[in-house]
């Protein structure tokens, strides 16, 4: 390291060359960005959710379909293995409340 800037840099990124913590700044500013789209995309899905939820119940339906849930639980195992189930999990969660 050779300037106090880089210092602060690799203490805030772990690197050990001012090289590698450029790198991980720059990748870290990509991933907020990622983080930003995500989290947009949850309160999307929270709202579209609510929409069917409150046009089932409105109906004389309940608020949670089983076999629908399943369905998502499958796709996201699919997709991220087991992990990808408790992501589903938790999206469910935050979309119709714990059950
Ligand atoms: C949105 C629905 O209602 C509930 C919420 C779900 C979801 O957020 O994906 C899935 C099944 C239901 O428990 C639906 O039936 O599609």
């Amino acid at each position: 390291m050779s300037s106090s800037t880089a210092t602060s840099a690799a203490e805030a990124t772990g690197a050990r060359t001012d090289e590698a913590a450029s790198l991980i700044g720059d990748a870290r500013t990509r991933i907020d960005a990622l983080d930003d789209r995500i989290i947009g995309l949850v309160q999307e899905r929270m709202a579209v959710s609510s929409v069917i939820q409150e046009a089932r119940m409105t109906s004389g339906g309940r608020r949670v379909n089983l076999s629908r849930e399943m369905e998502i639980l499958a796709r996201y195992r699919d997709a991220l293995g087991k992990p990808g189930t408790s992501l589903a999990m938790t999206l469910l969660e935050l979309c119709r409340g714990r059950v």
